[in-house]
């Protein structure tokens, strides 16, 4: 497709011709062209082609996200923007991403979804991968709901539980690689922002009170999440060493998306899917696969949705308190 020519998709999948770009094809190669006023043209792009005023702005993890059955089909209303017609956008080269920006209604809220993210091992800088959050806030999203897939660490964690996720090691961070890194522009936020509650207790009181209500609190917990780079998997050592600091699960993703989405004030909410148990004993012949981090999203895909579209409802409703 044409760079100079961006389409738009509705729930059907019709293309249609939107207007012409003045430019769609990369992303600026530094942190420093990355400017306010790009971004600003960016979530300008998608409001002069939607209607809805999303506040609330999702992100579907591995296996979340990908074919019929998953939570962007539930939108109605929707008009979906595949990302590489959408100016300055990364796309995504995880299979399990499907790679669009969904605006439409889940039950009767407003909201969009991205149905695929970016991670750090694809190559995208981390404040490439987070880039997107930064359009949600400038089309007027104050909520962000993360998900993603997670090997579990805690022992009482089995395959197919949802975590809700309180806090989080950024080893990525620790490592000196972290989405705020370069110029920063305090119309986005602070130069050193605190992160400390960046996991709303208010929204995760919700969320425990939505899995009261579909009975599915024995599989639901609430953890530590911890990130590293990928794409491999971990060593049983890195396991030992990460259930010792205390982590619950594990991934490559999330936490560059939260730490942007609170710098720019954004309230965060996130959580896990436990696709695989981490593997801790030498003696086992298990290997954690992206294909059964996939199935077990699509597995859990009814569960999930209705987990989304119930939290979805109360923030609006507290919202509108
Ligand atoms: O975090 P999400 O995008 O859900 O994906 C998780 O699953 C993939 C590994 O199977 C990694 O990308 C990991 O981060
Ligand atoms: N790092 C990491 N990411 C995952 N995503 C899904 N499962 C896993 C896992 O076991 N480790």
């Amino acid at each position: 497709m044409s760079p100079a020519r961006a389409m738009v998709q509705d729930a059907n999948g019709a293309a249609a011709a939107a207007k012409p770009l003045a430019n769609s094809s990369k992303l600026p190669k530094e942190v420093s062209d990355c400017t306010y006023e790009l971004i600003e043209s960016v979530a300008q792009f998608l409001l002069d082609r939607v209607s809805i005023r999303p506040k609330i702005g999702i992100i579907c993890g591995s296996g979340m996200d990908g074919t019929t059955g998953c939570l962007a089909d539930a939108l109605t209303d929707s008009t979906s923007f595949p990302y590489e017609t959408i100016p300055y956008f990364p796309t995504p080269t995880v299979p399990g991403h499907m790679g669009r920006l969904v605006f439409g209604y889940l039950g009767d809220v407003p909201v969009m979804c991205m149905q695929g993210r970016f991670h750090y091992y694809e190559g995208y800088p981390l404040w490439k991968c987070a880039m997107p959050v930064r359009v949600m806030k400038l089309v007027g999203v104050t909520h962000l709901l993360a998900s993603n897939a997670a090997g579990g660490l805690n022992d009482k964690y089995r395959v197919g539980d949802i975590m809700i996720i309180k806090d989080h090691i950024n080893l990525l961070g620790f490592a000196g690689n972290n989405p705020l890194m370069g110029p920063n522009d305090e119309r986005f936020g602070p130069r050193f922002p605190a992160i400390n509650r960046a996991y709303d207790v208010n929204v995760r009181r919700m969320a425990k009170q939505v899995a009261t209500e579909m009975d599915i609190n024995n599989i639901t917990h609430e953890g530590v999440y911890s990130v590293v780079g990928g794409p491999s998997f971990e060593t049983i050592a890195e396991i030992r060493m990460l259930g010792a600091l205390g982590v619950d699960a594990v991934g490559m993703s999330t936490v560059h998306e939260v730490i942007t989405a609170r710098h720019c004030g954004m309230t965060s909410f996130a959580f896990s899917l436990i696709t695989n148990k981490s593997v801790t004993d030498y003696e086992s012949y298990e290997e954690p696969n992206h294909e059964e981090v996939i199935d077990m999203g699509k597995q859990r895909e009814p569960v999930l949705k209705e987990f989304i579209t119930r939290l979805v409802k109360k923030i609006e409703d507290d919202r509108d308190e």
